[in-house]
């Protein structure tokens, strides 16, 4: 493909990303991925191109913008080489018209960046909501496998994790084929640490997933007691205990819960576990980094009902709860609505429930929690909060 090929390519698959976007179809990782599939002349400097192209143009844009062509001017206006594609000859993007629409610049939405303000969150960290995420990984001690991955940097606080450069295949990495290793975010690993999970221990993952969590808890617990990890989602959940032997991590059982008959799923555990850890669903306003176009997804509706959701579950975990244990709320979102708020409801409604301070190797205290943030701390943006169980 031509460099010019190349961005027409882009803008192509950027009306698709917006289309998808507003019908709440595939994520644009997805759509890239499918596009590719049905043309087998491009080469792998092509797709890295084109893919580059998208992205950079996603994250330019915080309002959905009305045409991939209107993104990719945006892009084109910070670049006069990028501009001067736009030939209209062979495979190349039509011309420029003086008065064609080019999507504006911005973090995020509007109504997104006011709450977000309003969440506490300064203009001078919003940009960094965008930007690219690093690769992190965590060594899985389960393994006994000498990790040695060449130009791997340590992350302060983390002593099993580990930020590599980017651009590695970490799945082609030898360590990885042993089990030893994971693909997961600094803050994720941080944020788990607020479980305080401990060998003999019995713990809920209520929103397991695949099981990113979940797996490092089976780590801080030697892989000695007992979890049980749920989801309603039965393909990510599926993939949970392939990755548990992958692991060595023997003591994980999984439940495919039912969306608002959870309770009753669970109704075995109830005043039995030591821990419930609810990495509950969310806006993901944190992990704008690595999902960029999910700004332009989030409407006030979805927030609105994704919080009812928070809340129901958090009700849900408690009851899972045994006397002095632990209730653990996790979003990978910087909106209080879904973070400080969100607990602060939860103790209106229980309150012999009391939150209790958390010593973590990063982030700073917010609400009754703490809350990490790429700016401050170069991690995805998350809220956690520790609440205790009254004896
Ligand atoms: C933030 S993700 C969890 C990520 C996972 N803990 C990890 O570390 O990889 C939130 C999860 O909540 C799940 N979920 C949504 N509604 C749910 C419900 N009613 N009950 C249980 N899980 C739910 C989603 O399917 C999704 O996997």
């Amino acid at each position: 493909m031509t460099p010019a090929a190349r961005v027409q390519a882009a803008i192509d698959l950027l009306d698709e990303i917006l289309e998808a976007a507003r019908r709440g179809g595939a994520a644009a990782d997805t759509l890239i991925a499918r596009y590719f599939a049905t043309r087998r002349y491009a080469g792998s400097k092509d797709r890295r191109a084109v893919r580059e192209l998208a992205y950079a143009a996603i994250r330019l844009c915080g309002e959905a913008p009305v045409t991939g062509r209107a993104a990719m001017l945006a892009v084109a206006a910070r670049d006069p080489a990028l501009a001067a594609l736009f030939t209209g000859e062979g495979h190349a993007p039509a011309r420029i018209a003086p008065d064609e629409p080019v999507a504006a610049e911005g973090v995020a939405p509007e109504w997104l960046r006011t709450a977000l303000a309003a969440s506490g969150l300064a203009d001078a960290e919003l940009a960094a909501l965008v930007e690219r995420a690093p690769l992190d990984i965590r060594i899985n001690r389960l393994v006994d496998v000498a990790v040695a991955i060449p130009g791997a940097e340590p992350i302060p606080g983390l002593p099993d994790a580990l930020r590599l450069p980017s651009g590695v295949n970490v799945e082609a990495l030898p360590e990885w084929a042993a089990g030893a290793i994971e693909v997961q975010d600094a803050g994720s690993q941080i944020v788990t640490l607020a479980a305080q999970a401990a060998p003999g221990q019995r713990i809920v993952d209520l929103c397991a997933g695949a099981g990113g969590k979940t797996l490092a808890l089976v780590v801080a617990m030697m892989n000695d007691g007992a979890i049980l990890a749920s989801d309603s989602d039965r393909g990510r959940l599926s993939r949970l205990l392939p990755r548990a032997t992958r692991a060595s991590a023997s003591i994980v059982t999984t439940r495919l819960l039912d969306p608002g008959r959870e309770a009753e799923a669970l109704a075995d555990w109830a005043d039995e576990a030591d821990c419930v850890l609810i990495d509950a669903p969310c806006s993901g306003t944190g992990t704008w980094r690595r999902n960029p176009e999910a700004r332009w997804r989030l409407t006030p509706d979805r927030l609105a009902r994704l919080v009812e959701t928070q809340g129901r579950l958090l009700d849900v975990g408690a009851a899972l709860v045994k006397p002095g244990g632990a209730l653990v709320h996790i979003v990978c979102s910087l909106l209080d609505a879904e973070g400080a708020g969100q607990v602060a409801r939860f103790l209106v409604r229980h309150p012999r429930w009391r939150a209790e301070p958390l010593a973590l190797p990063a982030g700073r205290a917010h609400g009754d929690g703490m809350r990490l943030t790429p700016a401050h701390d170069g991690t995805d943006g998350f809220f956690v909060a520790r609440l205790r169980a009254p004896c």
